[in-house]
């Protein structure tokens, strides 16, 4: 029996929005088509077909170039709603950073309108929003999917989600969650030394799209404990630990002080360098001591304790031999893992991966 085709809205076209649509256009090229783009927009541009027909995924790019009318988040519920009639199963994808659009999850949820994003904004700030999303998903149907927010593809709320739904009992989840902060110390410090000097690393982070749109997210530590705060929310002890979020997860920022108010992105790229000689003190004296610098999140269960920060590992540890590129290990120990943890590994950013976490999540619905 052909497949009920799902209809997607993909809200923000940037990186990850690009390479999603690209996926979904190999998808379609490769097997019976399952997806149709319906919409797409960025901040200024918005496309779509005043009925709702599927977009001609061969020449999106050159149509997109030439909309211009600006974008309609605010009646994009409505507007989804009316794609949806007749039964079709529509998804907005929200590939953006933005907390505007995050806020609205649950007026798409309460129009049967399914969610799916790699965006954490929704997930790490207040319980008060987290619990409207789950109410609104409950009392329509409609789902939220999220598994690109921790991770990127790799499938992380996958497997806890499991471990729970069957009955184990997670102890503590531990390791490196950030792919930008993972690809910034496999290559600054080393077992041997290192591959440069610390903002020529993060401006190659930025450049391989692992970094947020802007990297002090990275840096300041705040995208590691707004992965946390998505994995505590989901253990049902600690379901209401952090009612605001990821701000209330003991977190050591990066950012040098002088940059802490620096609100754009090329204004922080340019001037971290006049901070390479504090990074490259902190690598030296780890060296000296035979350890390397990897940033961590750990999720203590027992301890009510959910903590990210820089630490020192030495040079046999796991964490200093096993892990190269943007890649994220986190272990799952739990009373049927144990005492050896589950563990997952594999690059934990970048488009290809992230966009197919959330591909991924839209065959899911
Ligand atoms: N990069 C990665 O490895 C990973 C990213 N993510 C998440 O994926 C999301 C996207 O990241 P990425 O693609 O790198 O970011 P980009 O900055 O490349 O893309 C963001 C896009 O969102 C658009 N946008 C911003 N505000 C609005 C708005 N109000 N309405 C419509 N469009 C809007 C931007 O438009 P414009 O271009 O006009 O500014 C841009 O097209 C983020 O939430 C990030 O945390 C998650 C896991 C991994
Ligand atoms: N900037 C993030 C992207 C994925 O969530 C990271 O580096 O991990
Ligand atoms: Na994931």
């Amino acid at each position: 029996m052909p497949l009920k085709p799902v209809h997607v809205a993909v809200v923000g076209v940037g990186l990850v929005g690009t390479e999603l649509v690209e996926q979904i256009a190999k998808l379609a090229t490769a097997a019976p088509r399952a997806v149709h783009v319906i919409y797409m927009s960025s901040s200024s541009r918005v496309l779509y077909d005043s009925r709702f027909a599927p977009l001609d995924l061969s020449v999106w790019r050159q149509q997109f170039t030439q909309a211009s009318a600006a974008p309609q988040i605010y009646v994009l519920p409505t507007v989804l709603k009316s794609a949806a009639s007749g039964g079709k199963r529509v998804v907005l994808v929200d590939c953006t950073s933005s907390d505007d659009i995050a806020a609205k999850y649950p007026d798409f949820l309460n129009v049967g309108i399914h969610v799916v994003t790699p965006n954490k904004k929704a997930f790490s700030g207040s319980l008060a929003l987290y619990d409207e999303i789950a109410g609104a998903s409950r009392a329509t149907g409609a789902k939220f999917l999220n598994e690109a927010t921790v991770g990127a593809g790799l499938p992380i709320i996958g497997t806890l989600k499991d471990l729970i739904a069957t009955g184990d009992k997670v102890l503590k989840i531990e390791g490196v969650l950030s792919g930008t902060l993972s690809y910034i110390f496999n290559e600054f410090s080393t077992t041997t030394g290192s591959a440069g000097s610390f903002s020529s690393i993060v401006k190659a982070a930025k450049q391989k799209g692992y970094t947020e749109p802007h990297p002090a997210e990275d840096l300041s530590g705040f995208d590691v404990s707004r992965k946390l705060t998505i994995l505590s929310r989901l253990i049902p002890s600690l379901r209401s630990a952090l009612p605001n979020g990821f701000r209330s997860v003991a977190t050591t920022s990066l950012v040098p002080e002088p940059l802490k108010f620096v609100p754009g992105s090329e204004e922080f790229m340019r001037r971290l360098p006049d901070h390479d000689a504090h990074f490259e003190k902190l690598r030296a004296e780890a060296f000296e001591e035979g350890m390397v610098l990897r940033f961590v999140g750990v999720i203590d269960v027992e301890k009510r304790e959910i903590k990210a920060g820089l630490e020192k590992y030495p040079f046999s540890h796991p964490f200093a031999t096993s892990l190269s590129g943007s890649d994220n290990i986190i272990a799952f120990h739990t009373e049927r893992y144990s005492p050896r943890p589950l563990i997952i590994q594999g690059a934990g950013a970048g488009a290809a991966v992230t966009a197919m976490g959330v591909l991924s999540d839209i065959l899911k619905v």
